[in-house]
């Protein structure tokens, strides 16, 4: 069996994504997803003029050859570009093997260890009232799991605050737009926003907090203290993970749980995170950390740890990569939660999928494959049309982590 031909589509919907299909000398083809917010066209160029002329006449079915000839044979390792390409081509040779198998993917990982993924949504709202609303809102559409952002009194456009009820897009503008961040009015205001929400709604709710890289350790550390009594499901991207030391003095601080890794590559990223205990939740997920055949990796070292997964779902991470993940958490021992940041119906419309949302759940379909296809004529209709992610600056004009 050969793969004859593999293309990048690149479609804007509402916002850009780039796909990947490969197809073979038995007519069974595969999606996968490289989409890389903000860097979509560096991807696609790395697909078009380094990876594809590879790919030709390979056989699709040796996914884990491919895979390490993708990482190890271009000498240069890791990175978001690279390991979005390599990703796109795994996840689509997955979706070929199960189509031949005539099975969903998650039977081809070791078969189902859960019936449904509890999934968590995005609320959000200019100020307290607004976000405990919002809040309410997803209560109210059945979800177990809800994660708050509100604006900051005094900062401008604060980390995770949309402009619709549903849909949260932050690569707004065709160059990086300016936002404001000031950590003592966030260390002020959050802290009331979770007691209120807690008065509201009660301890049964799963609640979580994004910091999205805002907060030094020691910031971070005392965030996480003053939020223990409002008993978090996790405190998500506190501080920047360069530095994996770093999250030794949050762990000796606080017990609230700690998440990390939407951002991380390889299992490299996490390696002393997870050995250390660092972290309870690990966020990488299939398009960012090399597709299914890495993540695999970082998920059963994670479960040595008694770390759980819980990976990126935001509205960059197209439906394809949504499929795959909601497979492979169907699958993975160390379940935790899976992000649920919903598309748009254009979205939807462009990548026809068979999972579906249920009292708080996703479920995946039973189709072979992955369940996620693109329809191309539709996706030709919505051209690429460039757009950043905002960028932050202090009030002094230090840039500051977005
Ligand atoms: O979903 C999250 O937790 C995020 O932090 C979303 C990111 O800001 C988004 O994926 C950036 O493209
Ligand atoms: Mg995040």
């Amino acid at each position: 069996m050969k793969i004859t031909s593999a293309k990048v589509i690149v479609t804007c919907p509402g916002r850009n994504f780039v796909t990947l299909k490969i197809e073979t000398d038995e007519g069974v083809y595969g999606i996968g997803d490289a989409t890389l917010n903000g860097r979509e066209v560096a991807v696609v160029s790395y697909l078009e003029d380094h990876v594809i002329p590879c790919l030709i006449g390979q056989d699709p079915q040796r996914i884990e050859d491919i895979w390490q000839f993708l990482y190890r044979g271009a000498y240069w390792r890791r990175g978001p570009v690279t390991m979005r390409a390599i990703a796109a081509v795994d996840v689509a040779l997955w979706d070929i093997k199960a189509k031949l198998a005539g099975m969903p993917l998650y039977q081809l990982l070791g078969g189902k260890s859960r019936d449904k993924v509890m999934v968590y949504g995005h609320a959000n709202g200019s100020d307290i009232a607004e976000t405990v609303d919002a809040v309410g809102k997803y209560i109210d559409m059945g979800y177990l799991a809800v994660r708050a952002q509100s604006g900051v009194p005094g900062v401008k456009d604060a980390y995770g605050v949309g402009r619709g009820v549903l849909h949260y897009e932050p690569a707004d503008a065709d160059l990086p737009s300016q936002t404001g961040w000031d950590t003592r009015k966030a260390l002020n205001h959050v802290p009331k926003l979770f007691e209120t929400l807690r008065d509201t709604y009660g301890f049964d709710v799963h609640l979580l907090h994004d910091g999205h890289h805002r907060y030094t350790p020691q910031e971070a550390a005392n965030l996480g203290k003053m939020l223990e009594p409002c008993q978090l499901f996790w405190l998500e991207d506190v501080t920047p993970a360069e530095n994996q030391e770093a999250f030794k003095l949050i762990r000796q601080h606080t017990v609230t749980p700690l998440a990390v890794g939407e951002i991380f590559n390889t299992i490299w990223d996490a390696k002393d995170l997870i050995q250390n205990q660092l972290i309870d939740y690990i966020r990488a997920t299939i398009v960012g950390a090399g597709g299914l055949t890495h993540l695999r990796r970082i998920a059963d070292l994670a479960s040595l740890y008694q770390i759980r997964t819980g990976c990126h779902g935001a509205t960059d991470l197209s439906p394809v990569t949504m499929g795959t993940a909601l497979h492979f958490d169907t699958w993975v021992p160390n379940f935790g939660i899976q992000e649920y940041m919903r598309h748009t119906e254009e979205t939807d419309a462009v990548f026809p999928h068979d999972y579906r949302f249920e009292s708080g759940h996703l479920i995946c379909g039973e189709k072979p494959g992955h369940g996620v296809d693109i329809d191309e004529e539709l996706a030709a209709k919505y051209p690429y049309s460039r757009a950043y992610l905002p960028y932050t600056r202090l009030s002094d004009g230090t840039v500051w982590n977005w």
